[in-house]
């Protein structure tokens, strides 16, 4: 190969790397004036201002130790635009190597599991992964954008076939009145668990599959832009403002900001089929395009940089002016202190805490645990772990995962091993209440997405088992200082998720009258 094609080539993954890493450590600055509109909203004192306030913590944590704001880094999803006669190629293997050294460097996670065998690749690469996109155009630079999205948020993407019945809505029909009530069902069925507040992508019309395509299209939209068609700029408006009257919330803990952004997109439709199609972002919505000169493979420009810049640096902290206990725990915990824990209560953690999410949780059901759990605390957390020059492991980015995924096993496991506290977010079902009532137990609801904040509190990586699941699934040893979660259900019976899905309920109800 000749000097200028190595150089081109060199240049090229350094300027893709630069925007996996950037994507991934530093969020947008649409993004940021939304959050930023989003703590303005909210009341001094709640639990939502005060998650909010951690966030932002957060943000500025990631943008300084350059190191990821969600430890999910998400499925790197890449759309790439080429001048003719570019050849994409090799744009290709060159995004594959810039994937696999950001693993490296910890600036992702390693997401890529094998969904037959459950193996984790370790470096991101797989079957069908990353996803690259491309496109050719007329232009004589290349455009590429990324998106960096998250499982949790992911899962809370929904698909309607029209018409349909709606929870709390009734029918809705195939025309724009119909197309409104699903968008505002597909915020409430989210509740805190995408982490809200979030942000939602929709596409009406295509089939399944480029419905989805359409909506997530819409993802890449500034989050302040105007859409050009009159009709769904109001209904894109129409959304925002009345999610926000639902009462979700910041983490579904209740309060003013539930969705921050909302972009429609419409293509033609089979005469037989009408999807509405909704993606589901979280706050930690980390999304950045990059241009490319094509003949140096330089970085030009980066997008999402116009507007004023929020760096969270100088905020006013809101004061904890609430009632909420504030109380510190360490395990081993008893069952009387246990019974002491309210709804409400704020809880500090010191001491020893175990990791352990989906793989973990199937794999107590029929096994013993590699360590003693009696008293101990669970914590749903998938971390980003990088070994430093001494060969010990260090934790890059450790936020909670959505804890409703361990509903099936979760009550099961804690009278098994005799485990006091779980800890993840978007809290649990009516099985976990019970066990919690029956066994005296808590979940711990932390705030999702705050990876680097959460990271900060863990001082020490004591050991792991079951590292053949790979680094997110495997069971972490973690001595913690100051680490900070809310009680979101309690040992007699009382759940703020249930609560806030019902009273949210009756909100959505409000809006089953035609507007459109
Ligand atoms: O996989 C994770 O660590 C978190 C996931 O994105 C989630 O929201 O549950
Ligand atoms: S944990 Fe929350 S912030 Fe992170 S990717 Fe999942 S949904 Fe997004």
């Amino acid at each position: 190969m000749s000097q200028v094609a190595t150089s081109y080539l060199q240049t090229l993954e350094k300027s893709l790397y630069d925007l996996v890493s950037e994507t991934s450590t530093n969020l947008p600055t649409d993004v940021r004036r939304a959050i930023k509109k989003a703590k303005e909203a909210e009341n001094a004192g709640t639990r939502a201002a005060m998650s909010l306030d951690t966030i932002a913590n957060n943000i500025v944590m990631a943008e300084d130790n350059v190191s990821p704001i969600c430890q999910d880094t998400g499925l790197p999803t890449f759309k790439v635009k080429t001048p003719v006669g570019v050849n994409q190629l090799e744009i290709k293997a060159v995004i594959k190597n810039a994937i696999v050294q950001a693993t490296k460097d910890a600036k992702l996670r390693p997401n890529a599991v094998d969904s037959l065998s459950g193996s984790n690749s370790g470096d991101n690469l797989g079957d069908g992964l990353p996803v690259i996109k491309f496109e050719q155009w007329e232009k004589d630079y290349i455009e590429v954008k990324l998106i960096l999205k998250g499982g949790g948020c992911e899962n809370k993407n929904i698909q309607y076939s029209l018409p349909c019945e709606l929870e709390g809505l009734g029918r809705a029909g195939r025309d724009l009145d119909g197309i409104r009530k699903c968008i505002l069902h597909s915020v409430w069925q989210a509740q805190g668990q995408g982490c809200s507040a979030g942000f939602i992508g929709v596409g009406i019309g295509g089939d399944r599959s480029s419905g989805y395509d359409l909506a997530k299209e819409q993802l890449f939209r500034h989050v302040d832009d105007v859409n050009p068609n009159e009709d769904l700029a109001k209904l894109e408006e129409y959304i925002v403002e009345k999610s926000n009257t639902f009462g979700v919330g910041t983490m579904g803990f209740g309060g003013e900001a539930t969705l921050l952004g909302c972009k429609i997109g419409v293509m033609h439709r089979l005469p037989a089929s009408f999807f509405v199609s909704v993606a589901y972002n979280c706050w930690a919505y980390r999304r950045m395009a990059i241009d490319i000169n094509a003949q140096t493979g330089e970085i030009m420009n980066w997008h999402y940089t116009e507007g004023e810049r929020i760096s969270f640096r100088d905020e006013e902290k809101a004061e904890n002016t609430s009632d909420n206990k504030v109380v510190e725990l360490k395990a081993p915990i008893t069952e009387e202190q246990i019974r002491e824990l309210k709804v409400g209560d704020v809880v500090k953690i010191s001491g020893r805490m175990y990791t352990g999410r989906d793989a973990i949780h199937h794999h107590l059901m029929s096994h013993d645990a590699p360590v003693d759990l009696n008293g101990q605390i669970i914590y749903h957390c998938g971390p980003v772990m990088a070994k430093d020059e001494e060969g010990n492991w260090t934790v890059k980015a450790a936020g909670p995962t959505t804890s409703i995924r361990e509903e099936p096993y979760q009550g099961d496991i804690m009278k098994k091993f005799g485990i006091r506290a779980v800890m993840g977010k978007g809290g649990m079902g009516p099985k976990t209440l019970a066990a919690l009532k029956e066994h005296g137990g808590v979940y711990l609801n932390a705030i999702g997405g705050a990876a680097q904040y959460y990271a900060d509190c863990i001082k020490s990586v004591d050991g792991v088992d079951l590292m053949e699941f790979g680094i997110p699934e495997a069971m972490w040893h973690l001595t913690v200082q100051d680490f900070t979660a809310v009680v979101t259900m309690d040992s007699h019976g009382n759940s703020l998720h249930a609560d806030v899905e019902k009273s949210s309920l009756e909100k959505l109800s409000q809006y089953a009258e035609r507007v459109f």
